[in-house]
Parts: C-alpha cells; structure tokens; sequence
C-alpha cells in the first residue's frame, strides 16, 4: 500500500497529468536577453561616499579583468583594493574596491561583479562609460538583476514582491512585513499548502487507479476530504485579513473630521510636522479635502484634512462637508476631533451623535470603521479638573497648542493602525497584493469543486486547479503576464 501511494504522491508531485506545473520557474526559465551581460549603478543617484556599480552575466569576469590592474580575478566574495581604468585609453578613473561573485553563488545566479567607487558623479559615469566599452555588455533595464535572480531560482515571485516592498519601505512597519516576505515566509505558507494538495491529489489518483485493489487501505479518500477541509479554514482564515497587508504597503485612509473650528487642521499640521492646512480662528476655514503621506507610529498613513461639519452654510462650504462626508466613508481609521471647552455647541452634538456615539442610516460612519475620539484645547480646560463628559465613549484629551496628550495618542493610534494594517512582527505573514488574493479566492473556489462534484476526475482535476493557483503566487507556470508589472516597481540597478 506505502509503495503504491509513494509512486503516487511523487507523480501528483511531477504533476503529469496537469496542464500546469506548481512548481517555481528554475534555472530553465531564461530572463529576457539574459545572455547579455548587464551594468548599473546600483547604489542611490548623486554625490555620496560610495557608490556601488555592478555586473551580471557572462562576460562579468571579462569585464572586471578589462577595467582593473593587476588583471587577475581576485579571490571569489573577497573585498580587494585596485586601480580602475579605462579598457581602451588606459586612462586612470579611481582607486576601488572590487569583487567577484562566480556564478552560480551569486545574486542572479550568474557571473556578477561589484565595484564599489567614490561616489562623485564624474568617477561614477567614467566607471560606467568604460564598463560600456567592453564588447558584450550593455546597460541594465530596471529591474533587470532581480529578474535574472528570479529566473535562476534564486527567488520566488513572492520574495521579489518583499524586495521590491523592502526598497520602497517608507516606516517601519511595512520595512518588517517586505523583510518577512523576502525571508519567504509567504513563500513557504504557499508551498506548504501546496504539499498538502499534492498529497490529497495522490489519494484521489490511488482510488482511481487502484480503487478495487485489495491493497489500498481505506477510507484514502476520506483522508483526502479532510485535507481539503483543513486547507479550505486556512485559506478562508488568511482572505479574511481585511486586506490588511496591502494597506500596510499603500498606507492605511486616516481621515481627520469633527466640528468647525475643533482643531483638525492644527493636529493634521502636528501629527505630519508640516503645515499641511491652515489655521485660523475662523470657523469654516478647511474647505476642501487635503491629502498628506505620513508615518504614524511606525505606520504608513494617508492623512486626510476635511471641512468641519455643519448645517446651514453657503454653497462652497457645503460642497466642502460633502467632501468631507464622502471621504469619510471611505477611511480606515477616523480621528473624531472636538473641541473639548466648547462640547455642548449644536455642531459638536450634532457630531457626536451622526459620526461618534450613534452611526446609523444616514451617518457617514460605517459601523466597521474603526474610530478614535479626541477632545482636544484641553488646555483650555481647567488644570487637573474632571473630565468634560465622562458619558462619552473612550476618548483622549489632547492640546494641539501644547502638545500635551500628543503620546497618548500616538500610542492609540499605534494600536488601531495595528488592527487596520496587521502588526508585522507577529501572526502568519500576510497577503501583501490583490493578485495573493485573487489565487487565494482561486484555489478555494477549486476546492468547492472538489467538494461538489461526485465524479473522481474532475475532483482530481479540481485539485490540481487549486495548486496552479497556490504556485502562481510563488511564481509557477502561468505567472508571465504579472511579471512586467512586478518588476516595473524596480529602479535600474536593482
Ligand atoms: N487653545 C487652543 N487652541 C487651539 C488648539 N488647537 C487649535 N486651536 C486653535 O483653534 C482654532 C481653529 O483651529 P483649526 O486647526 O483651524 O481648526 P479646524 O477644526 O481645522 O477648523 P475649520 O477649518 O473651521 O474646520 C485656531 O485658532 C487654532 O489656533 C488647542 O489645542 N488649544
């Protein structure tokens, strides 16, 4: 019986009867134009202490012998200090470090080499110039390293995903989750569910092929089922993220709304450390929606200034609240703002009670956003008193003016940031593209197949559907057309 499950495990694994393979494209994959040797500046543009300039493909050995004195190679991953100068004039261009990466223990996979130059622009375009004369090189195309590494095997479409979130990492939050996906957490989550299919593929196949046989033990599709039900909570645990990992990458609508004059364009202006809006006395000031990219604790965030709300204005004003309305449905997180003396004015409780204490039919709060209450000109208030309105939901007191309470609230909203965008540092790793989804939603679809049809080989055949889904996320058959996309994200050099 193991015997015979074992031949079958390892054919579900080879897969031959699926038009798709899951497995991840290995060395056999070429990178566009990958016979050319490629060069780039890899380090940042502009003046700067050191800047990295590299090679990939087969002529990088050629290429470090031409442009360096002595000629030899030096010693493979060893740092080593050489005279650079131009292949044909022979003319000086800087003293630098090189080094040599052999293929296939390198980057790309392919014959790489380094030269590590003083970062003045003038050293860096005569390094470049040079390394352009050398026959068979020609400069990179964005993206191009990574995309050579992807096709060698040396990464998964995944952990290019993470290297390309790792390079545009603006907080630190989304620097931990792109790290954690370039480790191949998400990868290795994939490939596991995957395993359990390929085994629940090889109990479907053995009954088939060997369902009247005496030596197949029972209940093989029974065990088959339940693999598919494990797998089925799994995949539905991880689609109901809430989408949490790509808010963490494209940063999480904190929208910043309350009563005219309450203060919100004065903590807009704090918590950005910019003026963003202006301020004034006068109420009614914030008209339109303003818009500004922030790191709140840690947290990438889309803060946005509205217009206070109230009734009874002119018509600019309210186009400006019904703006200020619109954008708030759509926030993640809403930064309720009153003013903390002035609590019983009709527009603070009329707030209070469409977008705070009683969201229903008509407020423009969803009941699943999540909401953090500020009362803020405590300063205003008398020293060490009681709170204003202990009859209100959980609320900070806070001073735009002061600063006083700005910690607090910075703590809150580490945390509420922590349940919209998912903590990194934590829990299993999270899906960080729609395209994780749209295989993830995929795979369970196939796996409803599965469940419903009664004939064995459209169910096997449902199995083998729902693993192609599994390994185009990690980069299997199929993948071509997202490639162009992904590896746009990259700079040249990378
Ligand atoms: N005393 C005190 N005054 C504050 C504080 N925060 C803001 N203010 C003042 O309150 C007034 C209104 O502030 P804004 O930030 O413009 O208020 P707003 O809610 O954006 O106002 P609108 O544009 O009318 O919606 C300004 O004069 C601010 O200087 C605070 O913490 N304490």
């Amino acid at each position: 019986m193991w015997r015979v499950l074992w031949t079958l495990v390892a054919r579900a694994a080879r897969g031959p009867r699926s038009p798709r393979s899951c497995t991840r494209q290995g060395s056999g994959a070429p990178a566009p134009g990958s016979g050319a040797t490629i060069f780039a500046l890899s380090s940042g543009q502009g003046r700067c202490g050191i800047a990295v300039i590299r090679t990939s493909g087969p002529s990088s050995g050629h290429a470090l012998r031409s442009l360096t004195a002595p000629r030899d190679l030096p010693p493979a991953r060893s740092a080593c200090l050489r005279l650079l100068s131009h292949p044909r004039s022979g003319e000086p261009l800087d003293h630098a470090l090189v080094l040599w990466f052999p293929g296939p223990q390198s980057f790309t996979g392919e014959d790489c080499a380094e030269f590590h130059v003083h970062g003045g622009p003038a050293v860096v375009s005569g390094v470049l110039q040079a390394l352009g004369s050398v026959p068979g090189l020609r400069p990179a195309e964005a993206g191009e390293f990574t995309r050579r590494a992807f096709a060698h095997g040396k990464l998964s479409l995944t952990e290019v995903e993470g290297l390309a979130d790792l390079i545009h990492a603006e907080t630190e939050a989304q620097r931990r989750q792109a790290l954690r996906q370039l480790d191949g957490e998400l990868g290795h989550l994939c490939r596991g569910w995957a395993k359990t299919l390929t085994k629940a593929l090889a109990h479907v196949e053995a009954y088939i092929d060997f369902g009247e046989d005496d030596n197949l033990e029972e209940g093989v599709l029974e065990q088959a089922d339940s693999q598919v039900r494990e797998l089925e909570l799994a995949l539905s645990a991880h689609l109901r993220d809430a989408r949490r990992g790509q808010r963490l990458r494209s940063g999480a609508h904190v929208v910043v709304a309350g009563p005219p004059n309450a203060g919100k364009s004065s903590l807009v202006n704090l918590l950005s450390r910019k003026p963003v809006s202006i301020v004034s006395p006068e109420p009614g000031t914030t008209r339109d929606v303003l818009e500004t990219p922030v790191d709140l604790a840690g947290f990438p965030a889309l803060l946005s200034d509205t217009a206070g709300l109230r009734e009874g204005v002119g018509p600019v004003e309210q186009e400006g609240v019904r703006r200020a309305r619109e954008r708030l449905e759509q926030a993640d997180l809403i930064l309720a703002v009153l003013d903390a003396s002035d609590l019983a004015s009709p527009s603070s409780c009329n707030f209070l009670d469409t977008v705070v204490v009683r969201p229903g039919a008509g407020s423009p709060r969803e009941n699943s956003q999540r909401l953090l209450l500020v009362l803020n000109k405590s300063d205003l208030l008398p020293r060490g008193g009681p709170d204003p309105r202990p009859d209100l939901p959980p609320h900070l007191l806070l001073s735009c003016l002061t600063g006083e309470g700005l910690n607090g609230l910075l703590e809150a909203l580490r945390k509420e940031l922590a349940e919209v965008c998912g903590d990194p540092s934590t829990g299993p790793p999270l899906l960080t593209r729609v395209r994780h989804q749209h295989h993830l939603q995929g795979c369970l679809d196939a796996l409803g197949h599965y469940k419903q049809t009664k004939d064995l080989a459209l169910a096997a055949e449902a199995l083998r559907l729902a693993r192609g889904h599994l390994g185009r996320i990690t980069g299997g058959g199929g993948t071509e057309e997202v490639l162009d996309i992904i590896f746009r994200d990259f700079c040249v050099g990378k």
